[in-house]
């Protein structure tokens, strides 16, 4: 693998509210080259926002980092102080939330929305930065970028506000951006634009993209590789062309069976019976037994570590009885 941008180990987060603690993410590590892009995918409170807010920094106050470490290029960003963290959040690293419209101030020109995060960083005086504002609007396809940046958000629809945040993300060129579900509120038809978007942003910039997401069809999309998170752990990670093709955990076999498969062989969507854990004890065994057709009895002694696979070098999979080995004997 080339050299790592980001670097993140062993991490672990919990929850803390008066009564309970949650172990939202367990142990998770991955890396990330420049100019990747990988998608972080898993079901409804696996973890995924977690592990992206930790990045920037911008968990909120109850939840705590128990352990492990995040480097973006050598810098370990859990020892920076607010001052740097300013710096770095926007500059080095920048978000990009579901909801665009709720992440623009509504009676704040859009204008001076971008202006203001190259004002923020930059010694640039107001007409440079609008100048360069109205570019950087025309750079993620707004036609007409005077006029919308004139505008207020409530004038503008959500596909144009997700690329005017593109923009505001763009602005001061991080080397990395973290899209946490971009698309899911949008239309179909604007989706493919906004990922269209964020392809070109790593084509041209060279920009690693961390993609959290539900959709195996915005991964199969625009992902060079994919982490499947299940209970606050990464249980499979690898090649995105790899993981669609033969995957190996009996999770990620699950959840590919219920996509609808363009063939038309599947025609419904298959759900997979059972429930996730409860994240309020830390795990002693494989999180996903209870729903495992595949489990073995000592998947009950211990949660089994994210090793790699022979074969596929790049290829990790959690789990002492992973499919492939079906599918080799
Ligand atoms: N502020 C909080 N306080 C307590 N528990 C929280 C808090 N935020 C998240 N959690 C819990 O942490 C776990 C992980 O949540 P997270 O939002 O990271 O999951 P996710 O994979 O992003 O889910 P989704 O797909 O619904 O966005 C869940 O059990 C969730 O209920
Ligand atoms: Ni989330």
């Amino acid at each position: 693998m080339p050299q790592a941008l980001l670097e993140v180990r062993d991490l672990s987060i919990e929850y803390r509210a008066r009564d309970a603690t949650v172990y939202a993410v367990s142990g998770v590590s991955f890396q990330l080259a420049p100019g990747e892009v990988l998608a972080i995918v898993g079901e409804s409170g696996s973890g995924k926002t977690t592990v992206g807010m930790a990045i920037p920094r911008l968990l909120p106050g109850e939840a705590a980092v128990t352990g492990g470490a995040i480097r973006l290029g050598g810098t370990d960003l859990l020892a920076l102080h607010d001052a740097e963290l300013r710096s770095y959040r926007g500059r080095r690293v920048a978000m990009i939330f579901q909801d665009p419209v709720a992440g623009l101030n509504p009676v704040i020109d859009i204008g001076s929305q971008v202006a203001e995060i190259l004002t923020s960083h930059l010694q640039l005086d107001r007409k440079e930065a609008r100048r360069r504002a109205v570019d950087l609007l025309y750079r993620v396809g707004l036609a007409e970028p005077e006029r919308v940046a004139r505008a207020y958000p409530f004038q503008l629809s959500g596909g144009m506000c997700q690329r005017v945040m593109i923009g505001i993300a763009t602005a001061l060129d991080p080397e990395l951006i973290i899209a946490d579900e971009p698309t899911s509120a949008l239309d179909v038809t604007i989706q493919a634009q906004i990922l269209y978007q964020l392809e070109r942003l790593r084509q041209e910039r060279g920009t690693a993209i961390l993609l959290i997401t539900h959709d195996f069809g915005v991964v199969a999309q625009v992902a060079d590789r994919v982490a499947v998170m299940y209970a606050g752990r990464i249980v499979e990670e690898g090649p995105v062309r790899e993981m669609l093709k033969q995957p190996l955990h009996p999770y990620s076999h699950a959840l590919l069976a219920t996509l609808p498969r363009v063939d038309g062989a599947r025609a419904h969507l298959h759900q997979i019976p059972g429930q996730p854990p409860e994240l309020t004890r830390p795990a002693e065994r494989c999180p996903f037994l209870p729903r495992c057709p595949k489990a073995l009895s000592r998947c009950r002694q211990e949660p089994p570590p994210l090793l790699e696979q022979p074969g596929g070098a790049t290829h990790r999979v959690a789990c002492y009885n992973p499919v492939w080995q079906d599918a080799a004997g």
